[in-house]
């Protein structure tokens, strides 16, 4: 297990997005507070973590992992993972099955039309996402979003009547006569579900609750996650009126990021822009508000935006891993005491958002 860093440069400060801090609200835009360290107090490189021990028999090669997964969690919030097993055919095979399916033509591809569907699952056309409210003309960017179903789970649960309706009605929204679509991202979600279970038990013993609690706790066999694949055409100028995707933090415990290009940019807390391009054999990998509040804020939600400014169309797959629906987002035993109290309501995976 080894941790390195990757050599990026940063942009000039812009003090308009100095740092966003979590009020607790999703619909909200995040404030932005007046707290503006040096980059030396921060971060100016995203850390790389080699998690193959994770594999390991050995419960001393795992806490390491653990361990150096911590430290850039709590630095960064972002990191590259190396040694994570999903092989590069996968990979380039979904990219595959998403380029394909964005070449279809918008009239087709608006059949399944994301705000059609009652759970919110399905295409989304370019700007039809304004992430950053700021941002005029909205996100350049056009999506397919799917959800958990247990047919996408390598080790599917073995639910109540009750529970298998609950999960039941957040329902997919595939385009019916593109089976192998469906297949495809299908089997990147099962790849992918095997590796956050992981990397979950990882944190658990990170965060002092121990790599079963997650398991034990009932609280990943049916997880409430998104993956989503993304065509960004490329952006005309570098305009404030549009971007990529805007400035915000995901709504997830954690997200697995693979990009085809450069253009993903981490904001550090002196205000500074920090590149996070893709790194064969990696996957970039950030806290989302649901880590960052079981461990009390310990682990940071690190805001992120993406631009694509260098003429060519940028594909990216984020997935988004979050615990079951009826699982709790509460700051864990281990993360809390007198005097650090908790700094967060206890609130269940689907209700968070839901409230405000
Ligand atoms: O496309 C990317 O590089 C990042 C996408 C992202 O941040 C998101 O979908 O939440
Ligand atoms: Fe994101």
């Amino acid at each position: 297990m080894s941790t390195t860093t990757t050599t990026t440069s940063t942009a000039p400060a812009e003090p308009k997005y100095v740092y966003f801090s979590y009020e607790g609200t999703f619909s909200g835009r995040r404030l932005v507070s007046p707290s503006s360290p040096s980059d030396e107090q921060s971060f100016t490189q995203i850390p790389i973590v080699d998690i193959s021990s994770l594999s390991s028999p050995s419960p001393s090669a795992r806490a390491d992992v653990a361990h150096a997964l911590a430290l850039a969690c709590e630095r960064v919030g972002f990191l590259y993972i190396t040694g994570h097993g999903v092989s590069p055919e996968l990979i380039e095979e979904t990219f595959g099955a998403a380029k394909e399916y964005f070449d279809m033509p918008l009239e087709r591809k608006m059949e399944r039309w994301i705000y059609g569907s009652r759970h919110v699952r399905g295409y989304e056309p370019v700007y039809g996402a304004r992430v950053d409210p700021g941002v005029k003309l909205g996100d350049r960017n056009e999506g397919f979003l799917l959800g958990y179903e247990p047919a996408f789970d390598p080790s599917p649960p073995s639910l109540t009547p009750e529970r298998a309706e609950m999960i039941g009605q957040w329902g997919n929204n595939f385009p019916p006569d593109l089976p192998e679509f469906r297949a495809k991202l299908g089997t990147y979600h099962a790849e992918l579900l095997k590796l956050s279970r992981r990397l979950m038990r990882a944190f658990g013993l990170a965060l002092g609750v121990g790599e079963g609690y997650f398991d034990e706790m009932g609280q990943m066999d049916a997880p409430n996650t998104a993956m989503k694949v993304i065509h960004y055409p490329p952006q005309e100028v570098d305009s404030a009126d549009e971007t990529g995707i805007g400035a915000h933090t995901d709504f997830t415990c954690f997200t697995l990021l693979q990009t085809t290009l450069p253009g993903l940019e981490v904001l550090n807390a002196g205000g500074h822009w920090v590149q996070a391009p893709p790194m064969p054999g990696t996957f970039i990998m950030n806290v989302g508000d649901f880590l960052m509040r079981m461990s009390n804020g310990r682990f940071l939600s690190t805001v992120h935006r993406v631009k694509n400014v260098l003429g060519e169309d940028r594909y990216s797959i984020p997935f988004f891993f979050n615990t079951n629906l009826d699982a709790p987002v509460e700051v864990l035993k281990t993360c809390q005491s007198p005097e650090n109290p908790p700094k967060y309501p206890t609130e269940l995976v689907g209700e968070v958002g839901n409230s405000s």
